[in-house]
């Protein structure tokens, strides 16, 4: 038969391994100490100090006493010839003595109050450094993760583990250190009490153990009801964030109420799950006073009744040792409120540490060698792609694209042109098949030095709350404000720059609300044409432009486009046509390649679409095209 553990001890058991996995569970944390050794051990090293000199003051204190209550009684003494001879000053007068000790005991004071204010600077400064270690952790896990995982990930979630998760684990850490430092006081009086009287510590640190078990099960309740107030933190970040970027849609949709009904319950959730774990840890602290001041006077009566009336203990000893006391309950009450609130924290700790945990989520493995040039072509092998595993959106793409050449990507929404596009800068990597640069498979290369000879236009263009000067240049170092002049012009966009209220030193306010689409895409493109690509590509990088500008645009591209590797995604034939090849993408398959004329020619997918913008006729040309874009006279009907 299995020897059974009582049930006390098999839970204490149970702990002891947590304890251990905790730390195993936590290394993606715990191990950010490491790069700040020296800070943590001053903070500990000054804990020590300042609960050894609380020691003293009290050995000190026994001294006092005793020569108060019991002046012609043997003087108090450690045994230590010269500490009892020169600081104790054994063989004085009584009152001497009396002077020593209250010198004795001031000094040791303000030391441990010394000690304590380094204890609290350090600590502090611990947590700080971690915060800050973690928030950049997280931002180099967010750099080094695939697109993919980002499109299934909700940003206002990210947001909030970022900002708030992030401030209530400094929280958290401050009341382990707290705690920490408080343990390592109790560890002070807790000898202190054993040379004093080991039968009255005995007795009394069985009953505030006992107190501790019974206070663990509300401990666990309270760390699961932390989770809750995490997630809805972050489902309330998520909705908050939503409705701000959102709020033209909002507006124009006039679902005001839809939005306030979503907001209010996200709002009222986190107070919910706030409320259930506040509940539970504010009952802690009254709880276990309660409990252990019932324990104190108990102690007080029991140690009267046995030790002091039978001689055992002298009364000096009892009131050092009850002050002892006095002061460790305290003590105790605070590290259990702290353990309490922190478990309020636990569900922060994990979001991070599932953000920061690197299985399960998507990276992009670097390549070892250095990208220079483009100077064949580049070569779709065999490609699947789909961003999930159970569905693809690009089936077997054998595709060349030749360096120097325009290759045009048309077909229907969602046919799988951008995805086809993103494939090239590795933002994502095939499912199955390879990408090659002059017979290099992509992944070879340094993803860096890759995506530096392109530049990307696309329909959606980020612009960064900074100047137009800034944005213009955004990842181009080394730009002369001639050379950013010089491409403004080259995008048509000087002019509309110059009539702004501080021109290129203007900002452009959150994600460029300050511009209209068309001028978005100019600053999108002035950017790329800094960048002097090797390879551009242009997701309908003119869609948003009316005809006079979108022909304007039109020519800087193709200037641009001299001599490049240029692939192009669009909707309007008009910028197309001369391009070298036209692929023609249907249901992420290619079913078309050749030139805009010849696919003409064929009368298949090309010819349609080709009909349906132009309606010219059953007989389209290239000619009748570019005579109808100059006149500009398009069918606004794309596909
Ligand atoms: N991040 C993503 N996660 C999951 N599916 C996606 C993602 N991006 C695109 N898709 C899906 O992949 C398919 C191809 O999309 P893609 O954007 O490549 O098409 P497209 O031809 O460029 O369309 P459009 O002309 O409208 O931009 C679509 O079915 C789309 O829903």
């Amino acid at each position: 038969m299995l020897l059974r553990l009582p049930a006390p001890l098999r839970r204490s058991f149970k702990r002891t391994l947590k304890a251990t996995s905790f730390w195993q569970e936590n290394y993606t944390i715990l191990r950010e100490f490491k790069h700040f050794p020296l800070v943590a051990i001053l903070a500990i090293g000054c804990a020590m100090g300042a609960a050894s000199f609380e020691g003293f003051s009290f050995g000190f204190l026994l001294a006092f006493l005793q020569s108060l209550v019991n002046p012609d009684a043997p003087p108090f003494h450690t045994g230590l010839g010269w500490f009892d001879q020169w600081i104790l000053g054994v063989s004085e007068s009584s009152t001497n003595r009396l002077y020593r000790v209250s010198a004795l005991i001031l000094a040791a004071t303000w030391i441990r109050s010394g000690f304590n204010y380094l204890t609290q600077v350090y600590t502090e400064l611990t947590q700080q450094k971690l915060v800050d270690r973690l928030r950049k952790q997280i931002f180099e896990q967010l750099q080094a993760l695939s697109l993919g995982y980002f499109s299934k990930t909700n940003s206002g979630e990210l947001l909030n583990t970022l900002t708030s998760e992030i401030g209530r684990l400094q929280a958290a850490f401050g009341l382990l250190s707290f705690i920490i430092t408080r343990s390592l006081t109790l560890t002070v009086y807790v000898y202190l009490m054993f040379r004093l009287s080991w039968q009255l510590s005995i007795v009394s640190l069985t009953l505030f153990i006992l107190l501790s078990v019974a206070l663990s099960g509300l401990m666990t309740r309270i760390r699961q009801a932390s989770t809750g107030v995490s997630s809805s933190n972050g489902r309330f970040t998520a909705t908050a964030m939503e409705f701000i970027n959102g709020i033209r849609t909002v507006q124009a949709f006039a679902t005001q109420d839809f939005e306030r009904r979503r907001f209010y319950k996200a709002s009222s959730d986190v107070l919910d799950a706030s409320m259930k774990a506040t509940k539970g840890y504010a009952l802690v602290r009254p709880l276990a006073e309660a409990l252990a001041t019932t324990v104190l006077i108990g102690m007080i009566i029991l140690a009267l009744t046995l030790f002091v009336t039978n001689g055992i203990m002298q009364t000096a000893t009892l009131l050092t040792f009850l002050f002892i006391l006095f002061r460790l309950v305290p003590a105790l009450h605070e590290i259990n409120g702290s353990r309490a609130a922190m478990g309020g924290f636990w569900g922060s700790l994990n979001n991070i540490r599932e953000l920061l945990e690197t299985e399960n989520k998507p990276y992009l493995k670097d390549g070892h060698l250095p990208f220079s040039e483009l100077r064949q072509a580049v070569t779709f092998k065999s490609v699947d792609f789909g961003y999930d595993s159970e569905q693809f959106v690009l089936n077997n793409i054998n595709l060349t694209i030749k360096q120097g050449e325009m290759t045009a990507l048309v077909g229907a929404s969602g046919a799988g042109k951008t995805t086809l596009v993103d494939l090239i800068p590795r933002f994502y990597d095939p499912t199955r098949g390879g990408i090659f640069i002059d017979g290099v498979d992509l992944r070879e290369f340094q993803i860096n030095s890759l995506r530096r000879r392109f530049a990307i236009v696309s329909q959606d263009t980020f612009i960064f709350n900074t100047t137009v000067h800034d944005n213009i240049a955004y990842g181009t170092e080394g730009a002369t404000e001639d050379d950013i002049i010089e491409v403004a012009k080259l995008a048509n966009a000087l002019e509309f720059i110059q009539e702004m209220p501080e021109g290129f030193d203007t900002r452009l306010g959150d994600r460029g609300v300050r511009l209209s689409g068309g001028q978005r895409q100019r600053i999108a493109i002035a950017r790329a044409i800094l960048r002097n690509p090797d390879i551009l590509i242009l997701d309908e990088a003119t869609s948003a432009l009316d005809s006079i500008s979108e022909r304007l645009i039109q020519a800087s591209l193709e200037k641009l486009a001299e001599g490049r590797t240029v692939i192009a995604i669009a909707h309007r034939l008009s910028t197309i046509i001369r391009a070298d090849k036209v692929v023609v993408m249907e249901q992420g398959r290619v079913v078309e390649e050749g030139s805009y004329q010849e696919l003409l020619d064929q009368r298949g997918k090309l010819w349609n679409y080709h009909q349906m913008q132009y309606e010219v006729g059953d007989r389209g040309n290239v000619g009748a095209i570019a005579e109808a874009t100059i006149t500009g006279a398009t069918n606004t009907e794309q596909f």
